[in-house]
């Protein structure tokens, strides 16, 4: 069996002022699923996140990227990418210069690099915008710039952290369509943390619910990957339907008690 973009085994965190931010955790994400992590605040969806984007280090347990260790993350076939809440643009730089940033920093010649920046920016809606600088952007622009910089690394595993909980519904519900568009279309591993069930219901194949005290997955909720992502799906009973499901599941999670280990 092939394995997992990415693997963890009985994963702890436990951080140095004592909060054990992670009980043990076992997910084991596939190629091409988009999973949402959603559930009480400080159930530990920020810390998984990280651990996944090995920012944290486990206490215990074993994380696997593609089967290996994280030395293996960057090379072909292999790469990973984070998207944060905070747009971090730098405010000196026009948009073309920010996105470029990281692969400036992969040290790729600019001849090379000046058409995968033009088309990342295309990608998001922004290739109209390319000599603008950031304080010259709305909220919603400026996060599409953030994603434009994580895709223009051509990543295999893309890592949001409520990307667009800053933003007003309306542009929310728009980057949420053009985001589903982007990962379905190019079966892009996405893992997203969320506050907003109904985010996760239109975006996700899986949406993950997790309890808090200790942070741990509490269930899981599956959503055909093959329904297409539009305002008919967020207008349908069907979506309806699965925003109740898991706000039963979400509510359960919110008054479960923990029977685990110590
Ligand atoms: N660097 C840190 N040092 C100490 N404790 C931390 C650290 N980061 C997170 N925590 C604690 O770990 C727990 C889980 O935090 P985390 O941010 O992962 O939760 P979350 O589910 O993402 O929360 P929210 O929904 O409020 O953003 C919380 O109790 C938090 O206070």
């Amino acid at each position: 069996m092939m394995d997992p973009v990415v693997g963890l085994w009985g994963v702890e965190k436990v951080f140095g002022n004592g909060v054990r931010a992670l009980a043990p955790v076992n997910l084991a994400v596939q190629p091409g699923e988009f999973i949402s992590l959603i559930g009480p605040s400080g159930c530990g969806k920020s810390t998984l996140l990280k651990v996944i984007a090995s920012i944290h280090a486990p206490s215990a347990g074993q994380v696997r990227w593609w089967g290996r260790d994280f030395a293996h993350v960057g090379s072909a076939g292999h790469r990973m990418a984070f998207v944060f809440q905070d747009p971090t643009l730098m405010p000196w730089a026009c948009m073309e210069d920010n996105v470029r940033l990281p692969l400036d920093l992969e040290r790729m010649p600019a001849t090379t690099a000046g058409p995968l920046v033009r088309d990342a920016l295309e990608q998001v809606g922004l290739g109209h915008v390319l000599r603008h600088y950031p304080a010259q952007l709305s909220g919603g622009m400026k996060m599409r710039a953030s994603i434009a910089r994580a895709l223009v690394t051509q990543p295999d595993l893309l890592l949001m952290d409520e990307p667009f909980g800053a933003l007003d519904e309306f542009s929310r519900n728009r980057l949420d369509e053009e985001m589903a568009r982007l990962c379905y279309e190019k079966g892009l591993t996405t893992l997203f943390v969320t506050h907003s069930l109904y985010e996760a219901v239109f975006l996700s194949s899986r949406v993950i619910v997790m309890a808090a005290n200790p942070g741990r997955i509490f269930g899981e909720y599956h959503i055909d990957p093959a329904i297409r992502r539009d305002e008919t799906f967020r207008l349908s009973d069907d979506f309806a339907h699965m925003c109740r499901d898991l706000t039963q599941m979400l509510t359960e999670a919110t008054h479960a008690t923990f029977s685990g280990g110590a």
